[in-house]
Formats: structure tokens, C-alpha cells, sequence
């Protein structure tokens, strides 16, 4: 895609950006499969019952999707679990789904819904216990309301289990694959299932889950090499009670054609698994429009921030290089502005980060000046000249986007003459550049709504009434705010096209007004 995308951006970097500089909200719990996908200890505990991440395969591969009816197109990963009603329903029994939520919540954002937040976190669950690269898209809309029930249970027969798998669009083999690609972790709990496992006096496992394979925190075809053996111990194939062994039925259900394939190669297991994976987290109601597959910026700008400061127009930029750990590149940012002229600062390396379980790699730079042993982390531009598109030269390699150059909108600003009016009130300046076509501007409040989206609130910032310059090129627009607790991005309507900043500013940092 071309940068800037607000929505892409974003959903690249939480995508890509998952541990070490700009970590996502998950990286938190990307440090051992083991806690990842289970919590702190290899039973549940009870304390840290929302860290356990099984429950984003879960949600995700199984419970969210099940909805969905390729008839009529309703259901599918809408993100309808986090009302309590779902949660309560039997067919969820044992899971903590309302846990989960608030740990998916921490990646949601005005860019970044519910149901991709979960999405998400399935793929990174996957990725990070060994499993394959799952393409994820974004783009998925939050449900507004509970979906209907028909989430499968392991007592059901197997002609339902064909007709529940059917009604999402999957055949019989794909039926198989999928349950043996999502069995190849965790496996059933005693306590919301006592008719199939029983208390395990295990005091390594004390939750009593009986697991579905050996590796039960990695992803790999022991599932399938345990059933063809004759060795499982999965509690749906082997269970005391039959008539709960639904894995039994399901994986016989081709004469074992599939798992044996499974069992024969731990490759096409894998790809298998990605590929039916990513279609079951791009199961979605019908008029969600998925984006493209999210892909990695090979040079990414970043953190880019224009801040009117009087007569001085600061920039301030970091950019992420894909695929490298050299600290030591020489990186050059180069820009362009309105009168024609041009622009270049050294780039200082900042930090690493890495995804997917450190197979990938990228290397952070950043404008950083030092002059007289004072740190600057902006370059100052002549708000007349303004700036127009960056590009970066990298080791002598330039990433102009294909000599799109990296557009930067200097239409609108916050200026620095913002400030806090007393306790709970403050203004917002907005420079605004003389001669664009502005029809709008206004401040974008992020909160969250009732339904636990995030929305924008829009507040408009009247045009003044005479023109108060900043400085030659600029001209203030003012409106003062009186919730101090949540964030406000900037926005403006130039020539009918949305703009924000992709930063939100939160007030209390601003100087008192007074001072
Ligand atoms: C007929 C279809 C299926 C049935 C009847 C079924 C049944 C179950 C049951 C009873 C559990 C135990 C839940 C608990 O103890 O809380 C479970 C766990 C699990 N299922 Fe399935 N499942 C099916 C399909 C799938 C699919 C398609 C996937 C993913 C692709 C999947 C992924 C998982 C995962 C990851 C767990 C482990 C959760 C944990 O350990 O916390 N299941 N399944």
C-alpha cells in the first residue's frame, strides 16, 4: 500500500511492530508459548485467569466464527462475544471470554475494531507457538449486538458438525483440517466439562485439562501422528464417554485419509492449517469489506509530528527499516516543500524491534539533534516553505515509494500556543495554513462508546472571525475543551478530503494559559 494509510498504518505496525521499539498491546505476552497461550502456570490459576491466551485461538478459530451462514451471510468474527448475553450462553461454558476482552481491548483503537484486535491476536497466538505465518487483513466491524447461538459441541453427531462446518463454507476435509488445526493446542477442562474429563490429581496440571496432544502448547502435527499411532490421549477422541468424542468422529469421518496425510507431513499440516486459519478469521458478515493482506513497509515513515512553534515549524519523524538489525545504517531523510525547495537530515538509530517470534526484524531511526549537549528531536522548517512529501535514502538506496515521495499533510498543526486555561479546561490553537482550502477544522475526541468501540467525537473549531496570524504563512483557529481525560488527534477537511494528526494530545501536558 502507499503510505500514509491511517487505517494501514496502524494495522501494519500492530501487525509487524510486535515486541521491542512501538511493541504492540500484546507483546506483553508474547514472551513463552506457554504463558501465551495458557497463563503464568501450565494449569489455569485462577489469579491470572485474562492472561490466558487460549482463549484468543479459542475465541477467535472457534467460538467467534461460528455464526457465520454463508447463505445468508450473517455472523462471523464480529467481536459479538463481548456481550455478556454470548458469555453466558452454555455453549460457552468455561471460557473467560469477558477476560479475554480486556486484554483484546488494550490493541483496539479509532483504527483497529474489536473483531481485528482479535483476529490478531489469534495469528500472533499461532505464529508465536511455533505455528505457520497466518495473512491477516483488517477491517472487520464490530457487531452492535449479540449474534444467534451454534457454536458446536462435542456431543453433537456428526452430520451436524458437517452442517455447522458447511454453513461457514468449509467441506468435510476442511472440517477435519480445521479441528485438528486448532486441537494441536490446549485441550478440555474438567470444570466446565466434567462429563468428558475427569479431576487429574495432577499437580502439574491444576486445572485438570486434558490435553489434545502431547505439545500442547505448540503447534505441530502431533495431534494428527498421536491419533494415526494409536497413542492420543485427546479427550474427544479417547474420552470415557463416547458420545462426547466428536474429534473421534470427526477424524474418521474420510477413513483417516486426511489425518494420516497430517501425520506423514508436519509441512503440509502447516500450510494447511495457515491457509484455513486465515479464511476462518476472514469469516465476516457479509458487506465487511476486508483490506488487502497486511504486508511490511520495507522503509516505513513513523511517529511523524509537525508542531507550530512561532516562527519555526518543527518536524519531528522516526522511520522503521524492515528486515535489518544495523544500528549502524547511514539514513538520510529527505523532503520537499511548497516553493520548490528541498531538505535533508541525518537520521540518528533509535531501537530494534522484531515480530513473529524474532523472524523478523527491523531497525528504528529518528531525527535527533544534538547541539551544545541538548537533545532535539525535531528539525525546523520556514513555515512558508512548509513541507510537502519526505523520501528516505538508505545506504545509498532511495525509498521515494516509487517517486510518490511519502506525502505529508502541512495544512493544519498544533500550535504550541495551546494551553491549559485552569483545572479542568484548556484551548486548543490549530495553525492552519493561509490559502489551503480548509472547510473544516476540528478536534477528534477518542472515546469509547457503550458497545466498547472507539469512536471519534467530532468538535468543530469555528473559524475566527478575523484572522489571527502565527507567523506569515499561518493563521491560529481556537476552541477550548473541557474533558481533560481523554485524547483530542486534529482534524480538517481539505478540499473535501479528512485529514488527522496520528497523534492524540492529552491537555494536561500543555502550559497553563496564565503563564
Ligand atoms: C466440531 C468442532 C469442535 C468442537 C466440538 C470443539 C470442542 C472443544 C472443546 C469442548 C474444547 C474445550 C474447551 C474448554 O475446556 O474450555 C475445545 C478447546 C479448544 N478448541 Fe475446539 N472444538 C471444535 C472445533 C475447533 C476449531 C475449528 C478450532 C480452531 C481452529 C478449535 C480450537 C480449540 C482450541 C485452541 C481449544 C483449546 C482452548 C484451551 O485450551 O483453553 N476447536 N474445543
Amino acid at each position: 500500500y502507499t503510505w500514509p494509510s491511517p487505517q494501514l498504518d496502524e494495522l501494519e505496525s500492530a501487525r509487524f511492530d510486535q515486541k521491542g521499539l512501538h511493541a504492540n498491546a500484546f507483546s506483553g505476552f508474547l514472551g513463552s508459548c506457554d504463558s501465551f497461550i495458557f497463563g503464568p502456570n501450565t494449569g489455569r490459576s485462577n489469579a491470572a485467569d485474562w492472561i490466558r491466551m487460549a482463549r484468543f485461538s479459542e475465541t477467535s478459530l472457534r467460538i467467534m466464527t461460528w455464526r457465520h451462514n454463508s447463505k445468508d451471510g450473517t455472523g462471523g468474527l464480529d467481536a459479538s462475544i463481548r456481550f455478556a448475553e454470548e458469555q453466558a450462553r452454555a455453549e460457552n461454558a468455561g471460557n473467560g471470554f469477558a477476560n479475554t476482552m480486556i486484554v483484546v481491548g488494550t490493541q483496539v483503537s479509532r483504527y483497529i475494531s474489536n473483531a481485528d484486535a482479535i483476529a490478531l491476536a489469534a495469528v500472533m497466538a499461532i505464529e508465536n507457538c511455533g505455528g505457520p505465518e497466518v495473512a491477516f487483513r483488517g477491517g472487520r466491524i464490530d457487531a452492535t449486538e449479540p449474534n444467534a447461538p451454534g457454536v458446536p459441541e462435542p456431543e453433537q453427531d456428526l452430520d451436524s458438525h458437517i452442517a455447522a462446518f458447511a454453513r461457514q463454507g468449509f467441506t468435510k476435509t476442511e472440517m477435519i483440517s480445521l479441528v485438528a488445526c486448532g486441537h494441536t493446542f490446549g485441550g478440555v477442562q474438567h470444570d466446565p466439562f466434567p462429563d468428558i474429563v475427569n479431576v487429574l490429581n495432577d499437580t502439574a496440571d491444576t486445572e485438570d485439562v486434558a490435553h489434545f496432544d502431547s505439545t500442547f502448547a505448540t503447534f505441530d502435527n502431533n495431534v494428527a501422528t498421536e491419533y494415526i499411532s494409536g497413542t492420543t490421549q485427546n479427550p474427544l477422541v479417547v474420552g470415557f464417554n463416547d458420545t462426547t468424542n466428536s474429534d473421534k468422529r470427526i477424524f474418521g469421518s474420510d477413513g483417516n485419509t486426511t489425518m494420516l496425510s497430517f501425520a506423514n507431513s508436519p509441512a503440509l499440516f502447516a500450510s494447511t492449517c495457515a491457509d484455513l486459519f486465515a479464511r476462518m478469521i476472514d469469516t465476516v458478515p457479509n458487506g465487511v469489506v476486508l483490506t488487502d493482506v497486511i504486508t511490511p513497509l520495507p522503509v516505513k515513515p513513523s511517529d511523524v509530528v509537525l508542531t507550530m512553534n512561532g516562527d519555526v515549524l518543527e518536524l519531528s519523524a522516526s522511520v522503521r527499516l524492515w528486515n535489518t538489525t544495523d544500528t549502524t545504517s547511514s539514513v538520510t531523510m529527505l523532503w520537499k516543500d511548497h516553493i520548490g525547495g528541498t531538505g535533508n537530515d541525518t537520521l540518528a538509530f533509535w531501537d530494534l524491534s522484531s515480530a513473529t517470534g524474532g523472524k523478523y526484524s527491523a531497525a528504528w531511526y529518528r531525527v535527533a539533534t544534538v547541539t551544545n549537549a541538548v537533545l532535539t528531536d525535531f528539525v525546523s522548517l520556514d513555515p512558508a516553505a512548509g513541507i510537502t512529501s519526505m523520501s528516505f535514502l538508505v545506504d545509498g538506496q532511495l525509498d521515494d515509494q516509487n517517486g510518490l515521495g511519502f506525502a505529508i499533510q502541512d495544512g493544519f498543526m498544533l500550535s504550541k500556543t495551546s494551553c491549559q486555561i485552569e483545572f479542568l479546561s484548556a484551548r486548543f490553537d490549530v495553525a492552519v495554513r493561509n490559502g489551503v482550502n480548509a472547510t473544516r477544522v476540528y478536534l477528534e475526541q477518542i472515546t469509547t462508546d457503550t458497545l466498547q468501540r472507539v469512536v471519534v467525537v467530532e468538535i468543530d473549531i469555528p473559524p475566527p472571525s478575523q484572522p489571527v496570524a502565527i507567523n506569515s504563512a499561518y493563521s491560529l483557529w481556537s476552541v477550548n475543551v473541557t474533558n481533560p481525560n481523554v485524547g483530542y488527534a486534529i482534524g480538517a477537511e481539505i478540499d473535501g478530503i479528512k485529514y488527522s494528526t496520528t497523534i492524540a494530545y492529552g491537555v494536561t501536558a500543555f502550559p497553563s494559559c496564565s503563564a
